[in-house]
């Protein structure tokens, strides 16, 4: 039967005769409806403040000493420890000084590394970090974002910290990536193809977070896919569109973090998790995060968590190799203002300095 051909197919055939139609720009929605401020390229920013070669050596030692940990390798735990996100690099700095004394003094037992999270993952909507808009106006500023951003990660890095962060944007790490030991996909991302391609092509490990869910089989996906070699579409490091390809990145784990309101930091749990790494030939190291769904947006929670953890390690479950907690100078959090408590998370609730002191020491 002959169909009478619909509008939509008589506009774009008449479109298709009409040659002027063909020559005239299309207007397009979509890209009507953006604005485009200019950014640096990756190599422009690094150039401007750079990594020298001894900081690129420390790095790449960081980087190294992480992974062997994550390989099972020595008694070392790792402990990825900081403020939920940055929103004050004086703040900052100057728990990267503390933290910088205490990861000295305990070197022996853990590898300490700073949470440096320069972005945040939204529910739904929400100040996104220091990147996006490091004068919490709202009105976001990457270019700005970007400098204080990097500049941070200097300070902290050239204190002899290694640090960590969580890979949101898949553009940021070629911005920030070289001074990253340790990164993190966070739950809301875990499943995404285009956060597996990043970290397939990262050079540092990994840590996916088992889903918002609670469930760790997006995770162990994402490792898999992200052990795997890739080709995607990026941006190269001078700012033009190109075909990225990867090898695969072999030196991922799971994080395990709670979920929906349950945990999953007890032995069964963690036993379950391992079995179905081993199972899918992964990596069978684990990272408890003691916060989140963990700790139920209770700071404090952490502290028992991280005991409880620490004695399942201690009665010989060596697949626990890491520990996540949210810490700043000041317990708790609060809401964002003109009148911020100095040191204060603006995120999730954080644990002190002296609870964490103390929490770290009797570890
Ligand atoms: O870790 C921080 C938060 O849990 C995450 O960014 C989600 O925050 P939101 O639910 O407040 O948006
Ligand atoms: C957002 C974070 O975690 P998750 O992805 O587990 O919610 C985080 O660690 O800051």
């Amino acid at each position: 039967m002959n169909m009478p051909p619909s509008s939509e197919t008589l506009t774009s055939s008449a479109a298709l005769n009409d040659t002027n139609a063909l020559n005239q720009p299309a207007t397009d929605t979509a890209v009507s409806q953006r604005q485009e401020v200019a950014l640096p390229t990756a190599a422009g920013l690094r150039q401007q403040l750079p990594v020298s070669a001894s900081l690129a050596r420390q790095i790449a030692g960081q980087r190294e000493a992480v992974r062997k940990i994550l390989r099972g390798e020595g008694d070392r735990t790792l402990i990825v420890m900081g403020p939920c996100s940055i929103h004050d690099e004086v703040a900052a700095l100057e728990y990267g000084e503390k933290l910088k004394r205490l990861a000295d003094s305990v070197s022996d037992r853990f590898l300490i590394v700073m949470r440096a999270y320069l972005e945040k993952p939204r529910t739904t909507v929400g100040w996104k970090g220091l990147l996006y808009d490091p004068e919490r106006t709202g009105a976001g500023d990457l270019n700005e974002g970007l400098v204080r951003s990097r500049r941070l990660l200097l300070n902290l890095s050239q204190m002899g910290l290694p640090l960590a962060t969580e890979a949101l944007s898949p553009f940021a790490m070629d911005y920030l990536g070289d001074l990253i030991s340790w990164s993190a996909i966070g739950a809301r991302t875990t499943e995404s193809q285009i956060h597996r391609e990043l970290v397939s092509g990262l050079p540092m490990p990994v840590g996916f977070k088992n889903g918002t869910d609670g469930g760790i089989g997006v995770a162990t996906n994402a490792m898999r896919s992200a052990a795997h070699p890739h080709h995607h579409m990026g941006v190269s490091d001078s700012g033009a569109p190109v075909m990225i390809t990867t090898q695969g990145n072999p030196d991922t784990h799971l994080v395990m973090r709670g979920g929906r309101g349950i945990t999953n930091y007890d032995a069964d749990s963690i036993a379950v998790a391992v079995q179905a790494l081993a199972g899918a030939n992964l990596s069978t190291s684990i990272m408890v995060d003691c916060s989140h769904d963990n700790a139920q947006k209770q700071a404090e929670r952490q502290i028992d968590i991280a005991r409880e953890v620490m004695a399942q390690r201690a009665a010989g479950n060596d697949h626990i190799r890491g520990l996540m907690l949210e810490s700043f100078l000041e317990p708790g959090r609060q809401d964002d203002s003109d009148d911020l408590i100095f040191g204060c998370s603006i995120t999730d609730p954080c644990l002190g300095w002296s609870q964490t002191e103390a929490l770290i020491r009797s570890l």
